[in-house]
């Protein structure tokens, strides 16, 4: 047998939770037993030697806070004793503390006490890191300890550490990720099937993908969370949902992703985050999620079901491209635990990891600022002239057209389609030109907007 699966058994068997080197064990406090907090136990308890051997002393479990610490939990190899309901206490006799409960609060509380208690924490908490990260970090300087949240993005990916360490010598100018697995799977099902929107969320439904309420992932407050958790980083800056603009795919139509088919692109939901130069010629950051249409070409075209990516455009690196699962228990347990690593040596080793970084302080530029491409698609009056009024919308907005095609159905009679794509212009510029076309006499229906990305 493999010497670690037996160090791995033995230690099961015992209820031992290591056979560490050297060093007193590091109290670990997990909150939550959910998806993730059960995934993140059953590692810690089934790898203890590992873990120990790789951190330098054993990690013990001294307790789980749930809310009903008698229920059988059959699937998580800890002893009963170990559920609390009293996560309060908890948080105030460990060295590590795990919050994968979720939401703002009671989170924000147990963490910031775990730290006055001089515990390092570990998080999964993109909606509280991107509500109120700034309070956290304080706190972990306050108390000097750590503060790790790599799967509050992209679940398993190692991404953020990549950002804030790796990529700490080089200055990050854009990064653009699938984020959110839920509404990717709906987008892709979309293109693969032809099918609705509504009817592929049920589809997602019933497979596991999609909760019963996606309200979170589809209208993009979930990909929103973690566009402000990747800006943050990237620019050295602070920026918080409230930051981010932000749409979702409910209103992507089966009409849409064929037009996309069209052009050769598909239709991602997209965690867009760049630096840019603003009007007045300084430094600032655009972050914002929407659908938006990219070239089959582009290695995002190619994440599939409900994968994540993340490509990151630093100036000295280049393009990096970052993929893999953005959710599920084990998935997002490895990127947990390896934070808990990560904390953990720092506490052997004595100091800790990198704080907050948001010296830059880059303004966020609104959405009307930012820079896009937009793919109109126009059913029109098949007439002299539709052209050149439709050319003037554009040209009075400072819009420049990339490209126009125009497509008469067989039996149509005096209607077409007009298919446009521009180059980049201002948001606003675009819009406005949308509302121009809209109220056109010649164009019977705007049928189809979506911005372009990717090239
Ligand atoms: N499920 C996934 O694939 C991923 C989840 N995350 C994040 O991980 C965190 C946990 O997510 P899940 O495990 O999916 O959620 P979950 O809903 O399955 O588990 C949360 C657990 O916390 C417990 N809980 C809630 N309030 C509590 C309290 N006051 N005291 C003690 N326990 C309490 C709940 O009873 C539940 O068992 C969230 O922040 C989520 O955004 C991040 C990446 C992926
Ligand atoms: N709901 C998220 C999973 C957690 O981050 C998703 O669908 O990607
Ligand atoms: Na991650």
């Amino acid at each position: 047998m493999d010497p670690t699966m037996a160090h791995e058994t033995m230690a099961h068997a015992t209820g031992a939770l290591t056979q560490a080197p050297g060093r007193a064990p590091l109290r670990v406090a997990l909150l939550g037993c959910g998806v993730v907090g059960s995934a993140v136990a059953t590692r810690l308890v089934e790898h203890a030697y590992d873990l120990a051997a790789r951190v330098g002393a054993p990690l013990e479990l001294v307790g789980i806070a749930v809310r009903r610490p008698q229920r059988p939990r059959p699937d998580v190899p800890v002893d009963p004793a170990l559920f609390t309901a009293d996560a309060e206490e908890l948080v105030t006799r460990a060295d590590i503390v795990i919050e994968v409960i979720g939401g703002i609060d009671p989170a924000r509380g147990l963490i910031l006490r775990a730290m006055e208690h001089g515990a390092s924490v570990v998080s999964a908490n993109k909606a509280l890191l991107a509500e109120d990260g700034p309070t956290l970090y304080a706190a972990a300087d306050a108390a000097d300890v750590d503060l790790y949240y790599e799967a509050a993005v992209a679940g398993a990916i190692p991404i953020l550490r990549p950002i804030r360490e790796s990529l700490a010598g080089d200055d990050v100018r854009k990064v653009l990720g699938i984020v959110n697995g839920t509404t990717n799977f709906v987008l892709d099902k979309m293109d693969t099937s032809g099918a609705g929107f509504a009817e592929t969320v049920e589809q997602a439904q019933a497979l596991g993908y999609a909760e019963a309420d996606p309200t979170a992932d589809v209208e993009g407050f979930d990909a929103a969370a973690k566009a402000a958790i990747l800006a943050s980083l990237a620019f050295h800056t602070r920026v918080s949902s409230a930051d981010v603009h932000r749409e979702g795919i409910t209103e992507v139509t089966a009409g849409d992703i064929q037009a996309a088919k069209e052009m050769d692109c598909v239709v991602k939901l997209l965690a867009i985050c760049e630096r840019v130069t603003s009007a007045d010629g300084s430094d600032a950051v655009s972050v914002r999620v929407h659908p938006a249409m990219i070239p089959r070409s582009h290695p995002l075209a190619s994440v599939r079901d409900a994968f994540n990516a993340v490509f990151v455009e630093a100036t000295a690196a280049g393009p990096l491209m970052f993929y893999g699962r953005g959710a599920g228990g084990d998935p997002t347990a490895s990127a947990v635990l390896g934070d808990v690593v990560a904390v953990a040596r720092h506490k052997v080793a004595g100091g800790r990891g990198p704080g907050e970084s948001a010296y830059a302080d880059l303004p966020a530029v609104d959405m009307g600022q930012a820079l896009t491409r937009y793919h109109i698609s126009l059913d029109v009056a098949d007439r002299p002239g539709v052209l050149a009024q439709v050319a003037t919308a554009f040209a009075e907005q400072g819009v420049s057209i990339e490209t126009v095609r125009q497509q008469v159905a067989p039996g149509a009679g005096e209607r077409a389609k007009l298919i446009v794509v521009t180059h980049r212009a201002s948001d606003a510029a675009l819009s406005a030109t949308v509302d121009a076309l809209a109220g056109l006499d010649s164009v019977d229906d705007v049928a189809s907007v979506m911005r372009v990305e990717g090239d």
